[in-house]
């Protein structure tokens, strides 16, 4: 199996060195040149395994062997050892075929440790073979940061830079960073937005020069293949659980940077019979404009009490595009710089093949409060704020009430006590017990200005020999 860059101009990489990338090198996200296919047949075989055997099945193809078999299965135990329910993506049922899919019952509370715990082992793995140290980078709007942290901890070949916008996530999300107190972990509050902190990563990532010798940077967000391959899985489970292959399921995902979507998009592309995909933004809502106004404008940021989709640029839709303009690399060249000056828009063609694949919608504060406020009092479950933007965008946007319909519960409410008050409940989530002493622990971090040559001269400085 071959990565590929979508702006086409970038070396074909393979499965250990797309892991061990970030950005391709003309600027583009790599993804398979081919995707793997299943038959409803092999598909419906699969019913009754559990979460890593599934997990095998599904990553398998995309390794191609360059991995043997016994030691991806070991990765992927040690993978999922750490979270809290058998099931590790258990379904509630919320409604006449409505679903929970509850994806936050890892070690950091998100469902950034389905590929989070994976790739800290699979990191872990590859470099202990190549006898290699490598520098992760990455940026946060408050989840990614946690789980990249608590994959990475204990990787001695790793030092970890996580960039979170100053002041601009739960305090939940940030002692969750902070309070790791390992030489190899690095925290970095950015005077910025999440996008600056996404933009100076990007950057990072173009001009390596500030590493010492020998160095590289190693990708922990969702320009990261590995990342999305990972993801891809509970699609599938969820699937299996409700009927598929022999029936349809939809999905509604909560939407920032489009990596979680996507996992879902390739989902069925391999096979997995998917109704609906349903894109359910906040009020940076760019992804829900350029689907139902072709407006793909970028607009200030707004800070939201969904504080991990406050996202204008979301870095995935690059590789969706890629699809729709029928894998034209230099389309994607051109549409991404014209989105550097501000905006682009979709071609006829490739507008309505978007259309067909997805729907969206768009929740603002107010509107959120009162979906988590009016489930908790209808049925006791406590929605997270990301989760309430999805559960109500399902609402608005089903087709068919015959079509199971399933909500991706991307995080835990415990780490947004602020929306759940809101929301007129008198005591915060409890947070699970590893975490109940996180407000007395230390916290470690450097406040930095959004300044490109000051943030590499602290990461240079700061890199463990
Ligand atoms: C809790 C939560 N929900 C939803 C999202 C959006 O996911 P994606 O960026 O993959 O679209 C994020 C951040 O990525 C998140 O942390
Ligand atoms: N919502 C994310 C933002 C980064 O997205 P990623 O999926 O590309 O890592 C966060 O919580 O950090």
């Amino acid at each position: 199996m071959k990565y590929i860059s979508t702006r086409g101009d970038a070396p074909a990489l393979s499965f250990e060195d797309v892991v061990l990338t970030g950005l391709a090198n003309d600027g583009g996200l790599y993804l398979p040149e081919t995707l793997p296919k299943f038959s409803a047949e092999e598909i419906a075989s699969w019913r009754g395994l559990d979460y890593r055997e599934l997990a095998f099945k599904i990553i398998s193809p995309f390794v191609d062997g360059e991995i043997p078999d016994a030691d991806l299965k070991k990765l992927i135990e040690s993978a999922y050892s750490k979270f809290r329910h058998d099931a590790i993506a258990p379904l509630v049922q919320t409604g006449h075929n409505e679903f929970i899919l509850e994806l936050f019952q890892g070690p950091t509370l998100a469902f950034k440790d389905f590929a989070l715990q994976f790739l800290g082992h699979l990191f872990d793995y590859v470099l202990k073979k190549r006898n290699q140290k490598v520098v992760v980078m990455g940026a946060t709007s408050g989840d990614t940061g946690s789980a990249a942290i608590e994959g990475c901890r204990d990787c001695e070949n790793i030092d970890i830079f996580i960039l979170h916008p100053n002041k601009r996530v739960s305090d939940v999300q940030r002692r969750q960073m902070t309070t790791v107190l390992t030489d190899n972990v690095h925290n970095i509050a950015l005077e910025g937005n999440f996008d600056d902190c996404q933009n100076m990563v990007k950057a990072s990532f173009a001009d390596q020069s500030f590493l010492p010798d020998g160095r590289q940077l190693v990708a922990v967000n969702s320009i990261n293949w590995a990342r999305i391959m990972a993801q891809i899985v509970y699609y599938f489970y969820a699937g299996l659980a409700l009927g598929s292959p022999a029936r349809p399921v939809s999905f509604s995902v909560p939407t920032g940077n489009f990596g979680d979507i996507f996992a879902g998009y390739l989902a069925k592309q391999m096979g997995l019979p998917i109704d609906q995909l349903i894109i359910a933004t906040n009020s940076n809502d760019i992804l829900h404009r350029c689907i139902s106004n072709n407006d793909h404008s970028k607009q200030p940021l707004v800070h939201s009490i969904s504080p991990s989709m406050d996202i204008m640029v979301s870095s995935n839709f690059e590789r969706m595009l890629f699809d729709l303009y029928d894998r034209d690399g230099a389309a994607i060249k051109q549409l991404m710089e014209d989105f550097k000056s501000g905006e682009m828009s979709l071609a006829e063609g490739p507008l309505s093949k978007a259309r067909e694949l997805f729907s969206s919608y768009r929740l603002d504060d107010k509107e959120t409060v009162d979906v988590i406020r009016e489930v908790f009092e209808n049925t006791e479950y406590l929605l997270d704020p990301h989760t309430a933007i999805g559960v109500q965008a399902a609402r608005k946007q089903r087709k068919s009430k015959d079509v199971p319909m399933v909500c991706l519960a991307t995080a835990h409410p415990a780490k947004f006590p602020e929306a759940v008050r809101q929301a007129g409940q008198a005591a915060d989530p409890a947070l699970p017990l590893h975490m109940r002493d996180l407000f007395d622990r230390e916290e470690r971090y450097t406040v930095l200005e959004n300044d490109l040559a000051k943030v590499h001269a602290h990461m240079a400085a700061n890199i463990n020999a």
